[in-house]
């Protein structure tokens, strides 16, 4: 049995997430394309018959705004420390930029193997793909450079048939079906987030954290309580919208979505409170799950 760890870098809105559901087969992180969807690291566990891959997915590492802003990129780069391989993925429909520069010195000083993971390329024709993989090449020694399309799935088999290559025999660390490390309860409430990633703009998505507060069984509905936290009255405004209309649809597409995950019929009570300035509260971040303990003396 061959296995590692291989942990996902890159810059906000690369398609971490979306590559990392397609490896596992299995939704396992939420996407959308607002940038910093991602706020934690999350492990999804990929089992074949002859290896076992241990995704770590990180938050995109983009310049900090806030203290949630700071814990994310110092949660990226934690999460890579201990891996084997570095699958830096790049928007190959977006130029080469200062964003791209801040994330190569990083990975330079890390010492470890970096593919280069060109993404996007269903966007690209075959002589924009080309012009890219030379110039990156350039850029830095590069264990491998692999274009893929994450959200078309095309080449993540050459991917997978490369990376297994590059592992050393070792254990395996998860049951073969175990596909991620996370509670339940946290796809329940990324869910929910992506809901109003997805129906908001603006200030309002970066805005917002979900914790479950209570599930409980009634005979015939899985009832959960989740509270979508806001930093301020006006945005509790927007979430609940006009005669309960915006809050309604959160609800009508999160309870949907969890029910094909859970396989039971839900009942989802949203509520909504404003907790002012949250992101740059430590207290509030640790217990909303976006400080590890181990971060917390640095
Ligand atoms: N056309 C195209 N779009 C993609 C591809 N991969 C991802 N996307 C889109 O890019 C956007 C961002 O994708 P995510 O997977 O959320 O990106 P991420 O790197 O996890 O983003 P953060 O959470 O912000 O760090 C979404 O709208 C995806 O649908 C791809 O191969 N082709």
């Amino acid at each position: 049995m061959k296995s590692g760890f291989v942990a996902l870098i890159g810059r906000p809105n690369a398609g971490k997430s979306t590559l990392l559901n397609a490896l596992v087969q299995q939704k396992v992180a939420i996407i959308s394309p607002k940038p910093q969807t991602t706020r934690n690291s999350i492990r999804a566990i990929r089992t074949d018959d002859d290896s076992q891959i241990i995704f770590v997915d990180t938050p995109g590492i983009h310049k900090p705004k806030h203290e949630l802003g700071t814990q994310m990129n110092k949660e990226a780069y934690s999460a890579a420390a201990g891996v084997d391989l570095i699958y830096y993925l790049v928007d190959g429909s977006v130029p080469f930029g200062s964003g791209d520069e801040f994330v190569l010195n990083t990975l330079r000083q890390m010492h470890l193997p970096v593919y280069l993971i060109l993404n996007k390329i269903d966007l690209l024709e075959k002589e924009q793909l080309i012009e890219l993989l030379l110039q990156w090449q350039k850029r830095m020694d590069f264990k491998e450079i692999i274009p893929i399309s994450a959200k078309t799935q095309n080449n993540l088999d050459q991917l997978i048939e490369v990376t297994k290559n590059d592992l050393t025999d070792g254990v395996q660390y998860y049951p073969a079906d175990q596909v991620c490390d996370y509670p339940e309860q946290f796809i329940m409430a990324e869910i929910i987030r992506e809901k109003v990633l997805m129906l908001t703009e603006e200030e309002v998505p970066h805005s917002v954290a979900v914790v479950i507060e209570r599930i409980r069984k009634n005979r015939e509905h899985l009832i959960i309580h989740a509270m979508i936290l806001v930093e301020r009255d006006s945005q509790k405004g927007i979430i609940i919208g006009k005669q309960g209309r915006m809050i309604k649809q959160i609800g009508m597409l999160a309870r949907e979505e969890l029910q094909g995950l859970l396989g039971e019929p839900i009942f989802l009570e949203l509520f909504v409170r404003v907790e002012k300035d949250w992101r740059n509260k430590r207290a509030k971040l640790q217990q909303l799950g976006y400080i590890q303990t181990e971060l917390e003396d640095e």
